[in-house]
């Protein structure tokens, strides 16, 4: 049951293939009964294409294959009902005209949809006058349109509760919640054979002196400059989180020791370089760790925190790589940090 409540999509093809149980399969038990079997085969076919691939999508966990499945196999039993019915077969293709939008993206269901309505329309079976096909075609594409609005609105509402949901409001960079899932994500990835991901954590020096001498106004406008800066620096690939007051994370994917250190001076070196309050350059420690095969994230992060203390107590503006852990994951304070450089500015 959360299982449901947690997948809007899977939830839906679950109702209809409840619906379509319910609704066809008495028809199809009435057609072999009167031993129309040709038209009770069609409907016992209808209900299977629902059927079996919701329950592949149950089990696989895979909805798209699925619901292109149903989509498909939907399409050829609506345009068999319709010609094996007449018009009153034309009903359940509104059914399926709506349903095209929660299986699939817009594109493809306007597309399975509209492709639907003018075959049938063509082949205008039971449809005796012009004004009953003109009567069915203007309803159908009615349908078709007003599902798409409906769709486009919900999938625009859901790309910015996920932006909201994901991002830190004032630097726009992401935030913990989505750094969790994305370093999870990346720790998977590479522990079945990808390519290392690196984490940077960036800490402004002094940040609390440019509060109390400029105030809290200056101090976010130091914080969105250098997100700015970070994210104008780096590869599209790579994400930046903001996982404190004046802390920042920046995840990258795909690096190696040399890629790391040289990301990590770049930071270092493009900050004190570009940003500034009215008296001063602004500056930030870096503590750089490439992660270890079969490291815990927990370890990889308590690296990189024990690399940005170290770049912070050899006086700051700094980065510094934190060593590999040796054979399995060391607790933070266990590190031996490298010095990545010396002072840049
Ligand atoms: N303007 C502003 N300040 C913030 C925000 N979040 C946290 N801070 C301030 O950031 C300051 C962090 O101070 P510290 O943790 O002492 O760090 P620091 O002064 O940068 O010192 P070092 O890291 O040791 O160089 C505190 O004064 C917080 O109030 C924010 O969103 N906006």
């Amino acid at each position: 049951m959360s299982r449901l409540r947690a997948d809007y999509a899977l939830a839906s093809v679950a109702f209809l293939g409840a619906v379509a149980t319910a609704a066809i399969l008495p028809f199809a038990v009435y057609r072999f009964w009167n031993r129309e079997y040709w038209q009770g085969a069609v409907d016992l076919l209808v209900v299977l294409a629902v059927v079996l691939p919701v329950i592949y999508a149950w089990r696989s966990g895979r909805n798209r294959g699925a619901f292109l499945l149903i989509l498909l196999g939907g399409w050829i039993g609506s345009l068999a009902i319709t010609q094996m019915v007449g018009l009153a077969g034309h009903y359940w293709v509104y059914g399926y005209l709506v349903m095209t939008f929660v299986l699939a993206e817009l594109s493809v269901a306007v597309i399975a949809g509209l492709s639907l309505v003018l075959v049938t329309c063509i082949l205008g079976a039971g449809m005796e006058t012009p004004i009953m096909r003109f009567s069915y075609a203007a309803t159908a594409v009615l349908v078709v349109f007003l599902s798409a609005i409906g769709a486009f609105q919900v999938a625009k509402q859901r790309r910015l509760l996920e932006r909201l949901a994901s991002t830190d409001p004032l630097t726009g960079a992401l935030n913990r919640r989505q750094m969790a899932v994305d370093l999870a994500h990346e720790v998977n990835v590479a522990g079945r054979g990808g390519a290392l991901p690196a984490v940077l954590i960036l800490d402004l020096d002094h940040f609390k002196q440019i509060n109390d001498q400029f105030g809290h106004e200056m101090g976010d406008r130091v914080l969105v400059e250098f997100s700015n800066v970070v994210r104008e620096l780096v590869r599209r690939s790579d994400r930046l989180y903001r996982i404190g007051g004046e802390e920042f994370l920046l995840l990258l994917p795909a690096m190696d020791e040399a890629g790391t250190r040289v990301v990590a001076q770049k930071v270092v070196q493009q900050v004190a370089d570009r940003l500034r309050v009215p008296d001063r350059a602004v500056t930030t420690s870096v503590g750089a760790a490439l992660w270890s095969r079969g490291e815990l994230v927990s370890s990889w992060l308590a690296r990189a925190d024990s690399a940005v203390y170290q770049a912070k107590q050899a006086g700051r503006n700094r980065a510094v790589l934190a060593a590999a852990p040796q054979h399995r994951p060391l607790p933070a304070q266990q590190n031996q940090g490298r010095r990545l450089s010396d002072d840049v500015t």
